[in-house]
């Protein structure tokens, strides 16, 4: 990586950093007007910006006042318009106020990237400082004007910038410098396509800028979601849409890859895949809000990405659903202040993990409740997958955790097999579907006698890792709300007590203890922060077995730990107050979702609505247990 004769900052803290996007990519922008990440021309596609997993060296573009460039000084103020992804950063400065707003329009030709300057009040002098680096910060690319542009051309990628502000050229770096003053506006659009095409026509800054605002307002006027803390969950129901690929229906589980999930450790992966478990549970949040296209989407995403043998079904896929993701390692990089290795791809592909089977049948069952229509195809998909479950139900696995240690007997995993054969006998009977499923039920039952005997332990009275373990799994707080077990059963209220008790830290959840049952469990070295998910899921338990009152507090701890823009990471460092790991994480916006709404009284959108969902409800009838 080169070195440039000016500072050379790093990166920003993680929740510094806002997310625009234009539902094929994302760009992540610091406080200080830095877009410090931009995989082009898709999410999962190497990063023409990866000063977020090392320094400015390896690409940036910045865009602030002068003044505050030369000290990394951070924005006064920042909001998205309305609800959209269009952002706007503001500086009071001595000078005056100005306003950057940046935003990704949907894309008709190449993918734009789109920077207004705006000013608000008095005269402010600007900086920009524009460093591309294509293949994650690794290529120089070489830069010429033409048409009265910018060109930066290194083999694959082109990318232009179109601007009327005059720029030069300094240690490999594009500057500029201009001053703004109150109500003018000063245009920046940087635009990729494949080098070997034409240039497509650049988009018109401020047209793009409302063409976008007014693509997210026709999008968010199908919102029905109608319970409280309506702004939060408008906001993570956005910024799901946006980790939404859209060519093909696929839905990754983060914008990034390797931030770290431990600082300066070595748990760092890559995230801009789809996920089967993430993409359900995001796909269940919007359903229950209402967005029967992105469902619709998704099943045929699905349908094309699992199709074949269904014993070669993979726990996740590529966005376009390709199946080898290899992991690799990005050693020029140093990673997010000094957390390395820097990884693209996911060895995690590879791993058998149980739970998928359930949360596939669960999400398409729900689907199919909330409206969207039969389609043979899918359910002939789904008898395959039952198939292969059958036979493997009782395999030893890696968990939704993705442990790297052995394979064990994940009590959720078992759960989670239960669940689908659950959903598949639910299916036939209501869906009036062809199977069978007297046989479908004698084995789910006989699953359900299996976890309450082996992956319960009656001395501690909680539910377990896995069978025999001695330690507990954040993910056992799910059991009632797939239906397993119902909130008021004596198990459920011991292992929601359990989980405060054992893997609660400063009030949050950790995932499960890396030191218990030996400490070789998930085989990775190091530890990890308190996830938001599960601590999700605990406010959500907390509120299921009738302690409403802490499951409040909990919920608007965990509001206050999002970042300006109203964005979460994956996890939390309660020692430091700091975000950890990928961000912005689907896991963790669904997780609030799903707690807003059932804290509003709505139930929880899974299939298994009607058994187990509401709290202090009934013992439910056959198949609910
Ligand atoms: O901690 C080990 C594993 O961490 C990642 O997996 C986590 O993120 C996934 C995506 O959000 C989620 O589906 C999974 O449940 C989480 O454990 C990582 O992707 C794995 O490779 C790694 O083994």
């Amino acid at each position: 990586m080169e070195e440039v004769t000016a500072a050379v900052p790093p990166p920003a803290p993680i929740e510094d950093y806002a997310m625009v996007g234009d539902l094929l990519t994302a760009a992540l922008i610091s406080k200080e007007g830095s877009v410090d990440w931009l995989c082009l021309p898709r999410f999962d596609s190497a990063a023409c910006f990866a000063a977020l997993l090392h320094d400015a060296s390896a690409g940036r573009w910045l865009l602030a006042p002068a003044r505050a460039a030369a000290t990394g000084g951070r924005a006064t103020a920042r909001r998205y318009r309305g609800d959209s992804l269009v952002l706007e950063t503001e500086w009071h400065t001595p000078d005056g106020t100005v306003r950057v707003v940046d935003c990704m329009p949907p894309r008709t030709g190449g993918a734009d990237l789109v920077r207004l300057v705006e000013g608000v009040t008095g005269r402010v002098d600007m900086r920009m400082e524009l460093r591309l680096r294509f293949d994650y910060g690794h290529i120089v690319p070489w830069v010429t004007r033409s048409d009265g542009d910018l060109r930066a051309v290194a083999g694959p990628d082109a990318v232009w910038l179109h601007t009327p502000v005059e720029t030069r050229g300094e240690h490999l770096t594009t500057l500029a410098d201009f001053t703004v003053g109150a109500g003018q506006s000063v245009p920046f659009v940087l635009t990729h396509h494949p080098s070997h095409l034409r240039r497509p026509e650049p988009a018109d800054a401020e047209r793009a800028v409302t063409g976008t605002e007014r693509f997210w307002a026709d999008w968010m006027s199908g919102c029905r979601y109608d319970g409280g803390w309506q702004g939060a969950v408008r906001r993570a129901l956005v910024t799901l849409k946006g980790l939404t690929y859209a060519p093909t229906g696929g839905i990754l589980a983060a914008a990034t890859t390797s931030l770290p999930e431990q600082p300066g450790g070595t748990r760092n992966w890559d995230y801009r895949h789809c996920w089967l478990r993430d993409s359900t549970f995001t796909l269940q949040a919007l359903l229950s809000a209402g967005f029967l296209d992105e469902a619709r989407a998704w099943r045929e995403w699905l349908l094309r990405a699992a199709a074949g043998d269904p014993a070669q079904l993979r726990i996740m896929y590529a966005l376009d659903g390709a199946r080898r993701i290899p992991e690799t390692e990005l050693p020029w990089l140093a990673g997010y202040h000094g957390a390395r290795p820097v990884r693209a791809g996911n060895a995690a592909a590879d791993q058998l993990q149980l739970d998928v089977w359930g949360e596939v049948l669960d999400s398409l069952h729900l689907a199919r409740e909330t409206g969207l229509a039969v389609d043979t195809t899918a359910w002939d998909l789904q008898r395959m997958l039952l198939d292969y479950l059958q036979d493997h139900w009782d395999d030893p696995d890696n968990s939704l955790w993705e442990v790297r240690g052995d394979r064990r007997q994940f009590v959720h995993s078992k759960v989670l097999a239960w669940a689908a054969l659950d959903r598949a006998v639910r299916s036939v009977h209501r869906h009036n579907l062809p199977g069978p499923a007297g046989r479908w039920a004698a084995l789910r039952d006989r699953i359900h006698r299996e976890v309450c005997d082996k992956g319960y332990d009656p001395r501690r009275n909680t539910f377990t890792q896995f069978y025999g373990s001695r330690g507990l799994d954040a993910a056992l707080l799910l059991l009632p709300r797939v239906g397993f077990l119902p909130w008021h059963d004596p198990r459920i209220r011991g292992t929601v007590e359990a989980v405060g008790r054992e893997l609660c830290e400063d009030g949050l959840v950790l995932r499960y203890r890396t030191d218990a049952d030996g400490g070789d469990v998930d085989g990775l070295p190091g530890t990890e922060g308190a996830f938001l998910a599960c601590s999700f899921w605990y406010a959500n338990a907390l509120h299921g077995i009738g302690r409403t009152d802490e499951a409040r507090e909990l919920f608007e701890h965990l509001l206050a730990l999002r970042n300006d823009v109203g964005l979460l990471s994956e996890e939390y460092d309660v020692r430091t107050g700091r975000h950890l790991g990928n961000t912005p994480q689907a896991f963790s916006m669904v997780g609030l979702v799903n707690t807003a709404r059932f804290l509003s009284g709505r139930p929880i959108e899974t299939s298994a609505r009607g058994t187990a969902q509401t709290p202090g409800s009934p013992p439910p009838g056959p198949g609910g247990r």
